[in-house]
């Protein structure tokens, strides 16, 4: 288990409003597994993926993340926890433009000090994982949506982290895309990673081992029907 929430929920206060963007909810996040997080609009999924992502504090309850209890801990901390642990993949790729392929991926390793070498040998390992060593010296632009989200795979893998969070993967892309991605991010988690993906996509749900469905900022686990997964209005 990499993490753990215990009766966690968020509220947010705007002015005299309390916005509960997620209810209290008990969930563990497991290695060698993607878990999938699907739900409306406005329900309270990315809400649930910045708690496991030590992006936002819990109001209440408990959370650990690679056995560290999060509640309390100092910003910095939580900014390292983030940077060793975790690898984050966005919907629109976030690949800084006027930087190769390869320069993008080797970001975060700038950012840990890693000496120069050893950045280069890792991320041309990180590219090659995901099927983009031809294309490193490539600008984001050179590249199709599916491909540029393959770099930033290799650039959340770079690191080596225990966990990836990825918030809506595919929304960009075409459905051929839409499979390489999800293939790669699987295999991924079949290899050892913990793999959690956001989405209100239902055609993810086919690539998850495990799916928690978020309606009206409540959370549940669905279970597989014949082998696959279904969600009510889909
Ligand atoms: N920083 C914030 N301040 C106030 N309210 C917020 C904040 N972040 C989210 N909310 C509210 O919490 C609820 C859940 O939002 P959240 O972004 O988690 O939903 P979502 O399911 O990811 O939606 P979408 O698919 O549209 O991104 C919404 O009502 C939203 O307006």
């Amino acid at each position: 288990m990499i993490v753990k929430l215990e009766e966690v929920n968020k509220v947010y206060q705007i002015g005299d409003n309390h916005i509960v963007a997620l209810q209290k909810t008990s969930l563990e996040v497991n290695t060698g597994e993607m878990l999938l997080i699907i739900g409306p609009s406005g329900s309270g999924k990315t809400t649930l993926l910045s708690l496991i992502g030590c992006v936002v504090y819990p109001t209440e309850g408990r959370l650990w993340v690679d056995g560290k209890e999060i509640t309390g801990m100092k910003e910095d901390d939580l900014a390292n926890l983030r940077l060793q642990t975790i690898g984050f993949v966005f919907q629109q790729f976030n690949l800084i433009a006027p930087l190769t392929a390869e320069e993008n991926v080797l970001m975060p390793l700038v950012l840990q000090g890693v000496p120069d070498k050893e950045a280069k040998t890792r991320a041309q390992k990180a590219l090659e994982i995901v099927g983009m060593t031809d294309r490193s010296k490539n600008l984001p632009r050179q590249l199709s949506g599916g491909q540029q989200q393959r770099v930033a795979i290799a650039r959340a893998l770079v690191t080596n982290p225990k966990l990836i969070l990825c918030d809506e993967p595919t929304a960009a892309l075409d459905k051929d895309s839409l499979d390489v991605v999800m293939k790669e991010l699987r295999t991924l988690a079949d290899e050892g990673k913990a793999v959690a993906v956001v989405t209100h996509d239902p055609r993810l749900m086919s690539y998850a081992h495990r799916v928690v469905e978020v309606k009206n900022g409540q959370a549940y686990e669905l279970q597989k029907q014949n082998g696959e997964f279904r969600i009510e209005n889909h």
